[in-house]
């Protein structure tokens, strides 16, 4: 039986993960973190990650770009492999990543999804065939009204898995408010809407003379990430020191499944 740390198990999706590993026979859920202490849950929970005195294989993150710093201080000291799913994390805290990644197992994705990951293989495809055709290439993403970060993680992972494919000579523009003059062709516009309860949303466009393309993923509950983030768990348990992504964790599993 795999043991977990549950980092923002008070959250929306750290009560989705406790469902699903209250169910599954090979991942126990053995503590949490949250700042906010008003669920009872069937584990420990403790306000900061650092005061954490339980033993665990592997920890799963949904939490808030600022508890991210003490994750990976706390993932590094004790040697435990993280699933760090929370979004929003800075160009320095970026790096930081990377560093710890030197010393223990990291897994970071933006989106635990299936398909989403599938997505983000058909965009680089689609994209070295499309932008040298002339296609302009647009994001619009859409999540509820509790969301702090914007752009989402997600629709930064799909420019940047279009962007690798075309050699990185795209900037991404999120604001055309603030200047009078035409698209630069060598841009990726990315749109945010928020609102409601919309779990996740997801639209590329890729727009020709005469013709447009949209490729759509819609999330439409949040165990779709909470699935993966589980899998993702599973597989990053036990792994040397070294920079995963949930690609890695979904081959691993259809390799099982072979
Ligand atoms: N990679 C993926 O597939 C997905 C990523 N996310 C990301 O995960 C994060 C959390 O999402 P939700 O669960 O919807 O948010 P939420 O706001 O419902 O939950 C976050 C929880 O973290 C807690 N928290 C805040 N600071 C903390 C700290 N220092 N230590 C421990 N816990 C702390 C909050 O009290 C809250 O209970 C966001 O960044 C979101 O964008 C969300 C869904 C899917
Ligand atoms: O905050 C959310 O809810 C989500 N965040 C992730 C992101 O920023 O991409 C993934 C998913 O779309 C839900």
């Amino acid at each position: 039986m795999i043991k977990a740390i549950m980092n923002g198990c008070n959250g929306k999706m750290g009560q989705v993960i406790s469902a699903i590993c209250k169910e599954d026979p090979q991942i126990e859920i053995v503590a949490g973190v949250d700042l906010y202490d008003g669920i009872k849950n069937d584990y420990p929970v403790f306000p900061n990650i650092s005061v954490c005195d339980v033993k665990a294989d592997v920890i799963i993150d949904f939490s808030n770009a600022k508890a991210v710093d003490d994750l990976l201080v706390y993932s590094v000291d004790k040697k435990i492999p993280v699933v760090l799913c929370t979004t929003g994390l800075s160009e320095e805290q970026m790096e930081q990543v990377k560093a710890a990644s030197g010393q223990v197992a990291v897994l970071k994705s933006a989106n635990m999804s299936l398909g989403i990951n599938l997505l983000m293989q058909l965009l680089a495809q689609a994209a070295t065939i499309l932008a040298p055709a002339g296609f302009d290439m647009e994001i619009v993403e859409k999540h509820h009204n509790q969301k702090l970060d914007a752009p989402s993680g997600t629709a930064l992972a799909l420019a940047d898995s279009m962007n690798d494919a075309l050699g990185h000579v795209y900037e991404y523009k999120y604001d055309r408010s603030s200047e009078r003059k035409k698209r630069d062709p060598h841009e990726i516009g990315i749109s945010a809407v928020r609102g409601g309860s919309i779990v996740g949303e997801h639209e590329v466009i890729f727009a020709g003379l005469d013709e447009v393309i949209e490729f759509k993923h819609t999330a439409y509950s949040r165990s779709v990430f909470g699935k993966g983030a589980v899998e993702a768990a599973k597989f990053l348990a036990g792994k040397e020191a070294g920079f995963y992504d949930m690609q890695d964790a979904i081959r691993a599993t259809m390799e099982q499944a072979d």
